[in-house]
C-alpha cells in the first residue's frame, strides 16, 4: 500500500526534498512547484488547464514554507501563495510514474482461443466489466472476439463506435467487401493474403481493425490468420539483433494508389520507444512497399536480409493462429501489433468492419482505469 503522507521537507538548493510515510524520497525543483501551483490564478481546476504561459511564469524563488501529513504550504518572493497536497505530490517518483505509464503486453504465439475472451455483445455494451474484459484483452494479447452479435454492418457499427468510434480512410468509414473490386487492393479479391499490418501508406495507420464475417457461402477456405508482431521482434532481438537495429532505424516507404489518390508514407517497420526500448509499432506489408533506391549496396542487402529474417517468424506456422470467422463474431485487433491475413477462398464471402483510430481506443482504456 502506498503511504502518501509527508513525514518531512527540507530547502536543498532551489528545491524541496519531501519525504514521505514509505520511504520515498522525491525532489521537487522550485521551477516545477511554482508551475505546479494549484490555486484559481495557476490552474483551471474545471478545464484541467494550466492557466499560466510557461514565458509568463515568475522567477520566484521560496522564502518560506509550512508542512504537515497531508500538505505543503509554500510563500514566495513575489508574495504569492502555493500549497500541494501530499497526495499530488506522492505521483512525482519518477521510476513509479515512469514505469505507470508503460504497457505491458502478453507476448504470444500460436493458437491462443483458450486465452483470448469471447465478451458477449450486450455484457460489452452495457456493463463496465465487460468493457474492461474487451479493452483488457487488446491491451495484453492484442486481440479480443466479441459474440452474439447480429450478422449486419449496423449491429458491427455499435460495437465499433463503442471500442472509441470509427476511422474514416479512404475505404469509408465502416466497410464491407467481398470479391468485388471496389477498392484497387487485394483485400477485394479471394487470393491469400499473407499476414501484414494494415495501412502502412498512411501517416496516423488504423490502431484497431474490426473484421466480421457477415456471410460465406458456397466456397470454402478464408480462414483468418493471426501472429504477435512484437512477439516476432522480440525474437529477432535476440536472434538477429542486427536485422532488429535496422528494421527499427531503415525508413521503409510505403504507399497506396487508386484512381485519384497516393498515399505514401516512410517509417521503421519496428519502432521502438528510445527512451525504453518498448515495442510501440510493428508496420509490416510486403505487399504495399514502394519502390525505393538506396544509399549503398550494403543498405540495399540489409533491406532485404532483415526483412526476411522477421518474415520467418510471422509466417511460421507455430507462431500463427489460424481459425475460421463466422457470422455473429466480430474479432477485434490491435493494428499497431498484430498482424492478420488470411488464405483464398471460393464461394461468396462478405465482410464487414472498420478502422479505429489508436488515439480513441487508448482514451476508452484509460477512462476505464486499465491504462495511465
Ligand atoms: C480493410 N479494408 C478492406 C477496408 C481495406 C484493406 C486495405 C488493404 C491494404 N492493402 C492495407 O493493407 O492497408
Ligand atoms: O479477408 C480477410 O479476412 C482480411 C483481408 C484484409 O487483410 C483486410 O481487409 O485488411
Ligand atoms: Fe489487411
Amino acid at each position: 500500500m502506498v503511504n502518501e503522507t509527508i513525514e518531512g521537507v527540507i530547502a536543498v538548493d532551489r528545491a524541496l526534498e519531501v519525504n514521505f510515510g514509505d520511504g520515498k524520497s522525491i525532489r521537487f525543483e522550485d521551477c516545477w512547484l511554482r508551475d505546479h501551483c494549484r490555486c484559481s490564478s495557476c490552474y483551471h481546476s474545471d478545464t484541467f488547464q494550466r492557466a499560466h504561459h510557461i514565458l509568463d511564469i515568475p522567477d520566484a524563488t521560496i522564502v518560506s514554507f509550512e508542512n504537515d501529513k497531508t500538505k505543503i504550504e509554500v510563500t514566495w518572493s513575489d508574495d504569492h501563495k502555493s500549497e500541494y497536497a501530499a497526495e499530488f505530490l506522492s505521483k512525482f517518483d519518477f521510476k513509479r510514474w515512469k514505469e505507470g505509464r508503460k504497457l505491458k503486453p502478453i507476448l504470444w504465439q500460436g493458437a491462443i482461443d483458450d486465452k483470448i475472451p469471447k465478451v458477449p455483445v450486450k455484457e460489452f455494451l452495457t456493463s463496465v466489466e465487460g468493457a474492461r474484459r474487451v479493452f483488457q484483452s487488446l491491451l495484453d494479447y492484442g486481440v479480443v472476439l466479441v459474440v452474439g452479435v447480429d450478422a449486419s454492418l449496423e449491429a458491427t457499427e455499435v460495437v465499433c463506435k463503442a471500442l472509441g468510434g470509427v476511422q474514416h480512410t479512404i475505404f469509408g468509414g465502416m466497410w464491407q467487401f467481398t470479391t468485388r473490386a471496389d477498392h484497387a487492393d487485394t483485400a477485394y479479391t479471394n487470393l491469400p493474403l499473407a499476414v501484414h499490418n494494415d495501412n502502412t501508406y498512411f501517416t496516423e495507420a488504423a490502431g484497431l481493425q474490426i473484421l466480421h464475417c457477415l456471410e460465406h457461402k458456397n466456397g470454402a477456405g478464408g480462414e483468418t490468420i493471426l501472429v504477435d508482431g512484437f512477439y516476432g521482434a522480440q525474437e529477432l532481438k535476440k536472434e538477429s539483433p542486427e536485422d532488429f537495429k535496422f528494421l527499427t532505424t531503415f525508413n521503409l516507404e510505403a504507399e497506396y494508389i487508386e484512381d485519384g489518390h497516393h498515399h505514401t508514407y516512410s517509417a521503421p517497420v519496428i519502432r521502438v520507444d528510445n527512451e525504453t526500448q518498448e515495442l510501440v509499432q510493428i508496420r509490416f506489408n510486403v505487399y504495399d512497399r514502394s519502390a525505393m533506391a538506396f544509399r549503398s549496396s550494403v543498405e540495399c542487402r540489409s533491406y532485404y536480409r532483415s526483412l526476411r529474417s522477421l518474415a520467418k517468424y510471422y509466417q511460421d506456422p507455430s507462431n500463427q493462429w489460424r481459425f475460421k470467422l463466422k457470422p455473429g463474431t466480430v474479432m477485434i485487433m490491435d493494428n499497431f501489433r498484430v498482424l492478420h491475413g488470411r488464405t483464398g477462398f471460393s464461394g461468396s464471402r462478405v465482410l464487414g468492419g472498420s478502422y479505429v483510430a489508436r488515439s480513441d481506443w487508448l482514451d476508452k482504456a484509460r477512462a476505464l482505469g486499465l491504462i495511465h
